[in-house]
């Protein structure tokens, strides 16, 4: 596979896991922001369903007060009556609004008990009052105690079914978001303090309107409820294992036992005594609300300090989670980035130089040194490759020019070693070469073959006439005569001194005779013009031998040459034989 090829699909399984990897983290981020999100919208429902709780049971105060009075209606206890149903009600349309705004959207999905319709909250809450009303209406001392009871009972009911919705938000806050589950607890437990503190007080209602001393069941259900108080007072005062309870937490605390369980239960406690010593009471029942209920709210106090730290945790894990998802989203982006930058880079710094250098090594591999691989700018390993190349290429283009200078050379030699270096015609070695081939040639396809020798005639005169010079002049120039005498195909070589052969191709004896006469009057005719302008004339003598067959030789014919050439010689010169 190649390189580049590899380089994209390792880098694009990198990027894949990289994707999977962050796509794991951000989905866990978001999860846990989207948690924190829940949680809070929980949290809101958990308090709205509190605050109704607390208002239900806050409505009974003004309503022992009201059912308690002594003589015809006292407008003042109406309307503070009129004022804790209005707050009662504007709890209850809150929670009711949240409700519908915020279940089935934030919370779906969390396997939590179904929050309790408000509806029937709303019936027993009609019937209630509507009792209590009826009884407001009438004298005080035509209400029947067991009425009184009837109507404070139906009172009391409401709030469980409140405390219903309480404990199933709060499941949900948990579920939704664990973190917060402890400090909840600790709310419920403040919320159930307040109902049961409001419960101890309503039981005096009755006896405080009657004047009759406590019954022992009444006095055992006191007890029964200090107990509960105690218990979840500890369980509210007990610290958070990690961080403790937060300052203002333990100063709500602090209040709520001074001011509820010393102040408030005195109050009970004064009434109990005043009964078991058969005293009249000195309070009547509104008074003892207007007492007692103030005492109670440093627990609400307590509740919300409860219920501000779990949002605060909240508000701080969803705004740790929201960083921790842009942190996660915003690595992401920059890894897959970085990713895709290594790669550019890779590719244009590394293969395609690389492809660069391969092709230039291709090239330079098939002798084609026309273009430079480049790149001798560069300070990396690749610039010191494509150097190393462009060296390369340089010693490969000295190496072809001393190649060709070498052949040259050779062909040069090879040619001055055929070649007479006075005349420029072949010389006696390289007719022997050609002179053989042909002979062999001839022997093949059984034809005739002839040689001329020619010497020029009293050529030692012309050296010792006119110099050595000029003898070599008369040399070159017959030479050159005799050349653009002859075809394509003969061949002439100097054969010694001043001695030349001719060697024409399948040509009989009498061929060879014309063409020696031809070249021998051509010689006898030419005027030679030697240096200093001088004019001569030279003529020279042929012997000719002719030779066909099998037993023919080179030598042989060589040898009956140059006897005819004797005897040219012998025979007056300037001519054949
Ligand atoms: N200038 C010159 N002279 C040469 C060369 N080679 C041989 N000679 C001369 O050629 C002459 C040959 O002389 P000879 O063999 O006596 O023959 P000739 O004078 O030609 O007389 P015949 O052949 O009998 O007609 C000698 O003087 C050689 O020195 C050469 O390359 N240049």
């Amino acid at each position: 596979m190649k390189l580049s090829r590899q380089l994209t699909l390792s880098t694009a399984a990198l990027g894949l896991m990289v994707c999977g990897m962050l796509g794991h983290i951000t989905r866990d981020a978001w999860r846990r922001y989207d948690d924190t999100g829940a949680g809070l919208q929980a949290l809101r429902l958990t308090q709205s369903a509190m605050v109704a709780a607390e208002k239900l049971s806050a409505e009974r105060g003004p309503v022992n007060a009201v059912l308690g009075e002594q003589s015809g209606g006292d407008p003042a206890r109406r309307e503070r009556l009129r004022q804790a149903r209005a707050a009662t009600d504007l709890a209850l349309l809150q929670l009711e609004r949240e409700l519908r705004a915020d279940v089935g959207r934030q919370l779906q999905g969390y396997d939590a008990p179904h929050p309790v319709a408000i509806e029937p909250l709303y019936a027993a809450l009609g019937a209630a009052r509507g009792e209590v009303d009826r009884l407001a209406a009438q004298t005080p001392a035509t209400r029947p105690p067991a009425q009184l009871q009837g109507a404070i009972a139906r009172m009391f009911a409401l709030v469980p079914l409140a405390l219903d919705a309480v404990t199933n938000y709060t499941l949900l806050s948990e579920q939704a978001y664990p973190r917060i589950s402890r400090t909840l607890i600790k709310a419920r437990y403040a919320v159930e303090l307040r109902e049961y503190a409001g419960r101890l007080g309503s039981i005096l209602t009755v006896p405080l309107i009657t004047g009759q001393p406590l019954t022992l069941a009444e006095h055992e259900q006191m007890n029964v409820l200090r107990g509960r108080l105690q218990l979840l007072r500890q369980q509210i005062q007990m610290p958070f294992r990690v961080d403790g309870n937060p300052p203002a937490l333990t100063a709500a605390i602090a209040r709520m036992d001074r001011v509820y369980f010393d102040g408030g239960q005195q109050l009970v406690t004064e009434i109990e005594q005043a009964s078991r010593a058969g005293h009249a009471y000195a309070t009547e029942p509104g008074q003892f609300a207007q007492r007692y209920v103030p005492t109670m709210a440093p627990i609400v106090a307590v509740r919300d300090e409860l219920l501000r730290a779990a949002q605060a945790q909240a508000e701080r894990d969803r705004d740790h989670a929201l960083r921790e998802l842009w942190i996660a989203a915003l690595s992401g982006v920059a890894i897959l980035l970085a990713l895709t930058l290594l790669l550019l880079i890779v590719r244009r710094r590394v293969i395609v130089p690389l492809l660069r250098a391969t092709r230039a090594v291709i090239r330079l591999g098939n002798g084609d040194y026309s273009r430079d691989p480049g790149g001798a700018q560069r300070a990396d390993e690749i610039g010191d490759m494509l150097r190393a190349l462009s060296t390369l290429r340089t010693n490969s283009i000295e190496r072809q020019q001393l190649e060709l200078e070498r052949k040259r050379l050779i062909e040069e030699l090879r040619k001055r070693a055929d070649t007479d270096y006075l005349t420029g015609i072949l010389n006696r070695r390289a007719f022997a070469k050609a002179g053989n081939r042909r002979l062999h040639h001839a022997r093949e396809r059984n034809e005739l073959l002839a040689v001329l020798l020619f010497d020029i005639d009293h050529f030692k005169s012309v050296n010792d006439n006119h110099g050595h010079e000029a003898g070599d002049q008369v040399l070159i120039q017959v030479s050159e005569l005799v050349r653009n005498e002859l075809r394509d195909g003969e061949i002439l070589a100097r054969h010694g001194g001043e001695e030349f052969v001719v060697m024409p191709s399948n040509c009989t004896r009498e061929q060879a005779g014309l063409l020696a006469e031809r070249l021998r009057s051509a010689i006898a005719r030419e005027p030679l013009t030697i240096s200093g302008g001088q004019v001569l004339r030279v003529t020279a003598s042929f012997g000719v031998a002719s030779a066909s067959g099998p037993q023919a030789a080179l030598d042989d014919l060589l040898h009956q040459a140059d006897l005819a050439l004797y005897r040219a010689k012998r025979n007056g010169r300037n001519r054949v034989e």
